[in-house]
């Protein structure tokens, strides 16, 4: 790793194009921010600027690149560690704000010559948790496992999992040896950590949310460990750090000027942030979408984020949207910068945000967290706790605990059942569908009266509880684009668990304009956790059901499309019901 001098002035700030009076709200807002000193009470750590209760506590993310680039140690002795210990393999086990930073950096800098390859495991899928075994050599692989509170599901069985693996590989008396724990200090995951002899534990920064959590270790480890410059990557952050810092006017604070215009944009309805990054940089999204929908997704208000929507024409898009063009200098594509000057040219909201190279992306990472947090106060919300999440958690909890009581999930009784597929909903959705289908409903039926409740403005979610790989990808992203294409509205997407620890918060806490297709699976080979009885696939099955009792319980519009074993197939008789059902060609 070497160090490099920050320039202060090597990112650009954001430009506008906003249809109507929103440039002059905007800049109203702005200038509102600045006569009030609202950025020096975003530093002073005044909790008064969101709802007035713990968000002073949140806020550890402001300084932590000044404070890891002053004792950068750990991160350079590791380096050499990793180097020396001759591994071709890493695997990181994390939800949410655990992988997603190390996920998108893993996807834009991709494999280092000479350094373990990394992958990223944020599901509880049978098959994808084979898939991922299947990928690495466990006897040369280092597993880092990364939880905050670290008490969290799926981490915690994945690592019993992973750890008989890696026994059986190694011995068990090597198997500590070959694992690194991320979690804050003093956490269940700390002491097992220790009992357990991991190779190393690096602790988090208690006062730093999981979201915000990207330059810290949570990020930064597993850079180094997959042999990223992260001392750079943070010096870079650290010009962006100055150019937010509250002796910088709002007008000229990049990240209080994306922010002010994020949230001032959803507070005149334009609340689907749709995101649009250059090729180089297309798994961005999957951490902003965190970031931004369980920060701000909260008491019915909220930013949903659009992330993968492939660029249509302007005439399928409605006045609910925002496109933020990230765009690379260094690598620009052609057909988006068309896309995206068609759009404004059709008087959509567009923000650009130009980037010279991806080795700014941790600077980017800070504008946007940042920029969520004076969303956050703009919406007048706490950008800072995800007081949702936790409900489908309790729910999964009870039906896996009646599992390890009883042997089995409580039965459920489909609304419809054909050629393989099944229809499940709570009592007030089925009564409202059953209403507008006839006598003999079929899938094709319920899908249409499901789709039909669809209103301008809002959007249509769907949920895959699913191996989370390209065959299945395929087909849902045509879903989505059929949806879209057809309804004119926002679409989302979203692989389950993983999305929970993400959008979830937004879909259930957010505003109720989410339209949710939830599409769950049978095991076709189910793999078992060490020291329980259940599954993985139980577990799945508990979070999808948990998930589904908490959106009806928040009055949401939602449908569950139960699949076979054989996904492939299924989500192709889906895809075609759907067609069918939107009379798409
Ligand atoms: O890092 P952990 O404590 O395991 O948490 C992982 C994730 O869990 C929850 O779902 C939270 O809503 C997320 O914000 C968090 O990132």
């Amino acid at each position: 790793m070497h160090s490099s001098q920050p320039s202060s002035n090597d990112f650009s700030l954001e430009t506008l194009s906003l249809p109507g009076d929103l440039p002059g709200q905007v800049e109203s807002t702005l200038a509102e921010w600045q006569a009030a000193g609202h950025v020096q009470r975003l530093w002073d750590g005044d909790a008064s600027l969101w709802t007035g209760t713990d968000e002073a506590a949140w806020l550890g993310w402001l300084t932590i690149v000044d404070e890891q680039i002053a004792d950068p140690h750990h991160l350079r002795t590791l380096a050499d560690d990793v180097k020396s210990a001759g591994m071709t393999h890493a695997l990181l086990l994390g939800m949410g704000g655990s992988s997603l930073a190390p996920e998108v950096l893993n996807m834009t800098f991709g494999e280092v010559n000479g350094w373990p390859q990394l992958h990223v495991l944020d599901s509880t899928d049978p098959a994808q948790i084979r898939a991922f075994a299947g990928r690495v050599d466990l006897a040369k692989t280092l597993v880092m496992v990364a939880s905050k509170s670290g008490s969290t599901l799926e981490p915690n069985i994945l690592k019993q999992y992973f750890f008989e693996r890696v026994k059986e590989a190694v011995g068990a008396d090597q198997a500590g040896s070959r694992f690194i724990a991320i979690t804050d200090p003093g956490s269940q995951l700390d002491r097992l950590a220790q009992q357990e002899q991991f190779r190393h534990i690096f602790y988090g920064v208690p006062s730093i949310g999981g979201r915000y959590s990207a330059l810290s270790n949570f990020g930064m480890v597993p850079a180094v460990v997959m042999g990223l410059d992260a001392v750079r990557l943070l010096e870079r952050a650290q010009a962006m750090v100055r150019a937010c810092s509250a002796e910088v006017a709002a007008l000229e604070n990049p990240g209080v000027r994306l922010g002010v215009a994020l949230g001032k944009l959803a507070n005149h309805g334009r609340d689907k942030i749709t995101l649009i990054a250059s090729p180089p940089l297309w798994d961005l999204g999957a951490w902003l979408e965190q970031l931004l929908a369980e920060s701000t997704g909260k008491i019915g208000k909220g930013l949903i984020p659009v992330d993968r929507e492939a660029l249509g024409a302007p005439d399928v898009y409605g006045e609910d949207r925002v496109f933020v063009y990230i765009r690379l200098a260094s690598a620009p594509d052609a057909a988006q910068d068309a896309a995206v000057d068609a759009l404004e040219h059709a008087g959509q909201a567009v923000i650009r945000i130009p980037i010279a190279d991806i080795e700014a992306l941790g600077q980017e990472f800070y504008r946007w967290e940042v920029a969520t947090a004076v969303a956050g106060a703009v919406l007048g919300i706490n950008p800072f706790d995800q007081p949702d999440v936790e409900a489908s958690k309790v729910v999964t909890r009870e039906l896996t605990s009646a599992y390890e009581a009883t042997g089995a999930l409580p039965p459920e009784t489909p609304l419809l059942e054909a050629d393989g597929i099944m229809l499940y909903t709570d009592p007030q959705n089925a009564a409202a569908l059953n209403k507008a289908v006839g006598d003999h409903p079929s899938l094709v039926d319920y899908l249409r009266a499901h789709l039909q409740r669809v209103q301008p403005g809002d959007y249509v979610a769907i949920l895959a509880y699913l191996h989370m790989c390209s065959d299945h990808e395929a087909h849902l992203q045509s879903i989505r684009h059929l949806v879209r294409n057809t309804q004119h509205v926002a679409t989302c997407l979203g692989f389950g668990p993983r999305f929970l620890h993400s959008t979830g918060q937004a879909y259930k806490g957010g505003p109720n304009s989410g339209v949710f297709l939830q599409i769950t699976c049978d095991e076709a080979n189910d793999v078992h956790v060490p020291g329980q009885q259940y599954t993985f696939g139980i577990v799945k099955a508990a979070q999808a059901r948990g998930d589904f009792e908490v959106l009806a319980d928040r009055h949401r519009r939602a449908l569950r499309v139960h699949l076979g074993p054989d996904v492939r197939q299924g989500l192709a008789a889906l895809e075609a019901a759907v067609r069918q059902a939107l009379g798409a060609t």
